[in-house]
């Protein structure tokens, strides 16, 4: 299903999933869609390889939470979480040199817990790894210390930005 794209989130600078200036990163872009899921896109790297031709899981299990971590900012844009609970469900290998999508949603928002769950597809539209995982909201200066010269938090527009995506049924 071709879901049109509402908004782009901004990226970190040194985040692993979705810090711009992280070369040994993922370097992953959000999408909000029209039906309330995020989108996440994203290359993974021989460097990021487990056995040899499979990603870490561990890898895939990063892109799954934070891509459902930042599901909630769809709704609550000054949300910020830290993960408490992550389950992963490994159901194929995750190729390196391929496009990835991630998507998410929010399943339980609560005051101060909120839940959600993901998937990891592959681009024949196979679901490679499933995770649900829950969240603490906290101030965000109460999660991070920031050195303002090398950490931001900022829109990086691009060129080749989707205007939609296409959801694979589940398979
Ligand atoms: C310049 C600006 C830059 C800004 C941003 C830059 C980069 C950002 C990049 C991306 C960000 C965007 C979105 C990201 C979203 C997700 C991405 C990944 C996030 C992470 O990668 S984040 C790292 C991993 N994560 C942690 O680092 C957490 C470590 N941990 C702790 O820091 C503590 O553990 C804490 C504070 C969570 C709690 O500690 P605490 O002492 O305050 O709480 P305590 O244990 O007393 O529990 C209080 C009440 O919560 C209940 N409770 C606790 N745990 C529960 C559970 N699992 N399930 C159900 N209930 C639970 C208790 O049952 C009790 O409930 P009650 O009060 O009712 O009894």
């Amino acid at each position: 299903m071709k879901l049109k794209i509402l908004k782009k989130q901004n990226n970190a600078r040194r985040c692993f999933v979705c810090g711009v200036d992280n070369n040994e990163g993922l370097k992953t872009e959000f999408y909000e869609l029209e039906d309330g899921t995020l989108a996440a896109t994203a290359v993974a790297h021989p460097f990021h390889q487990s056995y040899p031709g499979r990603v870490h899981g561990g890898v895939s299990t990063a892109l799954l939470d934070e891509t459902i971590g930042r599901a909630i900012n769809i709704t609550e844009p000054e949300t910020w979480g830290v993960t408490v609970e992550i389950t992963t469900r490994f159901k194929k290998p995750v190729p390196y040199d391929v496009p990835l999508l991630v998507i998410g949603r929010i399943t339980e928002n609560r005051s101060r817990l909120f839940s959600g769950e993901g998937r990891l597809i592959l681009p024949d539209g196979t679901t490679a790894v499933t995770a649900s995982a829950r969240y603490m909201k906290l101030k965000l200066t109460d999660i991070a210390e920031f050195d303002g010269t090398v950490d931001t938090w900022e829109l990086f527009p691009r060129e080749g930005d989707p205007a939609a995506l296409d959801l694979p049924d589940e398979k």
